[in-house]
């Protein structure tokens, strides 16, 4: 019997597409409110634990130890710079991190730009050798430039239906995003067993051809 893997899982909108992928790789994780709202759900014949964190959290338990690994977006782990090994890509939850702004935006003087990502935004903008005001918002994002706030945002685009809702454009895109497996320094090392032999049973869910997971 190997050790006990605790599994550091983001509750929203990754959760059920995650817990779906575990399911398919032989981890009967229940779907997303089948155990009312407890944050740690036991699966003790597999062997793991897991914890249902706040997305944005999921890095901070991860380098802590307190969760050997865990599932988070590459949004988060752009923007929290946690110190994590990236284990996996798993493709889910994919969307883009863009520049966005009105239709008729153009450069002024001073440049404010309004997002739920700070750090992701001030690196792009130093970048581009451009010189801008970065506020942080923790969501509706695209409210900022209809209501004066900002000039532009730097926020996640899928459909792009909000933004077409919101009369915006997508502007530049900047990165892609889908969600990853991280797993903790020393975890790494000390339970590599088992970490590998999830990697490898979630890698045979993701190679698998025809496979839909949304
Ligand atoms: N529109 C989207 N389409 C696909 N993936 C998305 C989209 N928005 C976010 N994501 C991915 O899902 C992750 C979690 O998003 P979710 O909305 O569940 O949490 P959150 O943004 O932290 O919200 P909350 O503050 O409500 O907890 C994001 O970090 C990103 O990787
Ligand atoms: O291109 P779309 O398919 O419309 O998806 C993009 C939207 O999804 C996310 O918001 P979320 O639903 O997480 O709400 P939030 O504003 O609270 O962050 C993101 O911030 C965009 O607003």
């Amino acid at each position: 019997m190997g050790q006990i893997l605790k599994v550091a899982m983001p509750k929203g909108r990754i959760y059920n597409k995650a817990a779906e992928m575990f399911r398919q790789a032989g981890l009967p994780i229940p779907p997303d409110g089948e155990e009312s709202r407890k944050l740690v759900i036991s699966l003790p014949e597999a062997g793991m634990e897991f914890i249902l964190a706040k997305p944005v959290d999921v890095p901070t338990y991860v380098e802590y130890g307190v969760a050997d690994i865990g599932i988070v977006g590459k949004d988060v782990l752009l923007e929290e710079e946690r110190d994590v090994y990236e284990l996996l890509d798993l493709g889910i939850a994919r969307c883009r991190m863009s520049i966005i702004g009105l239709p008729n935006w153009q450069p002024g003087i001073q440049q404010r730009v309004a997002t739920k990502y700070p750090n992701v935004a001030s690196r792009y903008f130093r970048e581009q050798g451009q010189q801008v005001e970065v506020v942080k918002l923790n969501g509706s994002i695209e409210l900022a430039p209809l209501i004066g706030l900002a000039d532009r945002i730097v926020d996640m685009v899928e459909t792009g239906q909000t933004l077409k809702d919101n009369g915006l454009v997508e502007m530049k895109s900047i990165f892609e995003i889908t969600s990853r497996l991280v797993a903790n320094r020393v975890s790494y090392r000390m339970k590599n067993n088992e970490i590998q032999q999830l990697c490898d049973r979630l890698q045979a869910v993701i190679g698998e051809p025809g496979l839909q997971l949304k």
